[in-house]
């Protein structure tokens, strides 16, 4: 394994604070289906679709000075040091120009979730996560068929261990902050496809105030789940996103109500 060297060889003009994009996470153990699900969404909803997988290839081919240091963490299903894809992937989406970005098989460890967290001020919109049973992702990489050197059985039960051990404590991470959405990616394209529509389409939902409506407002309503960010809280459970917030919950203690009295109601 070599040295790791500075990746980022052309700086895009401008920075990621700026540009100030949406970010969704997208994880799920190899062959979980990320990137064929990553271009349904593209196509649909206007994000483009980085992969740090891709990217770390990318980097491989282009004769790199990291490239032989990636390549054999790559053959042994180790996880490349968080430097080295955190530049990749700045790179990428400053020089995109888009500002709505799925972001696949990143974060991989709490290694490069802290990173990226420190380095690019970013925070995901939210996590899907493609749930998927070993057997059947290991199906789906035997017959994957893009000439991988990581795609042999070896290799892929070491892919798999390092999901378990470093991915998914990064997934459990999110969850505890009700940024999970969590996706049964072990059914045909299509129909996993159903469930990720649904939870990038925009919503709408009904709200119920109780009446009347005092101020503060007690319910923001989020047409659009990408505006998550913009209603500044992480609520799980509720389908997905939250339509209060702190200074919302504490006025419904004052009526002696939580807010699950009023999503009852709506
Ligand atoms: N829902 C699915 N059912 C069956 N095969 C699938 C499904 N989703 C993806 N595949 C196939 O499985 C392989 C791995 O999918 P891919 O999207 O590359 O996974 P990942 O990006 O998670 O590694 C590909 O050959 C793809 O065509
Ligand atoms: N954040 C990342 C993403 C991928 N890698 C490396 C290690 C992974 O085993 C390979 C392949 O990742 P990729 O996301 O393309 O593929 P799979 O989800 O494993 O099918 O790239 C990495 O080191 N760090």
């Amino acid at each position: 394994m070599g040295e790791v060297v500075d990746a980022g060889k052309k700086e895009a003009n401008g920075s990621l604070a700026d540009l100030n994009p949406t970010v969704v996470f997208v994880l799920g153990g190899p062959g979980s289906g990320k990137g064929t699900q990553c271009a349904n969404i593209v196509q649909h909803f206007g994000f483009t679709h980085l992969s740090a997988g891709d990217l770390l290839r990318a980097e491989i081919k282009s004769g790199s000075e990291n490239g032989t240091m990636i390549s054999n963490m790559i053959k042994e299903g180790k996880i490349v040091p968080s430097e080295v894809t955190i530049k990749l992937l700045e790179r990428a989406m400053l020089e995109n120009g888009n500002d709505k970005f799925l972001i696949d098989g990143f974060p991989r460890n709490e290694e490069n979730r802290a990173a990226f967290e420190a380095v690019t001020k970013i925070e995901p919109s939210f996590v899907l996560f493609f749930d998927c049973s070993d057997e059947e992702m290991e199906r789906r990489l035997l017959g994957r068929n893009q000439g991988r050197e990581d795609d042999n059985i070896e290799t892929i039960r070491k892919r798999f261990k390092v999901f378990q051990d470093s991915s998914l404590p990064v997934i459990e991470y999110y969850n505890s902050k009700g940024k999970v959405r969590k996706i049964d990616a072990g059914r045909p394209v299509e129909e996993v496809y159903e469930s990720v529509k649904a939870i990038f389409e925009p919503k709408n939902e009904k709200c119920c105030f109780p009446a009347p409506a005092p101020t503060p407002a007690i319910v923001t309503k989020i047409s659009d789940p990408m505006s998550i960010e913009a209603n500044n809280n992480n609520d799980a459970g509720d389908g997905g996103f939250s339509i209060f917030d702190q200074e919302s919950e504490l006025f419904l203690s004052l009526l002696g109500l939580t807010k699950y009295d009023i999503l009852k109601e709506s």
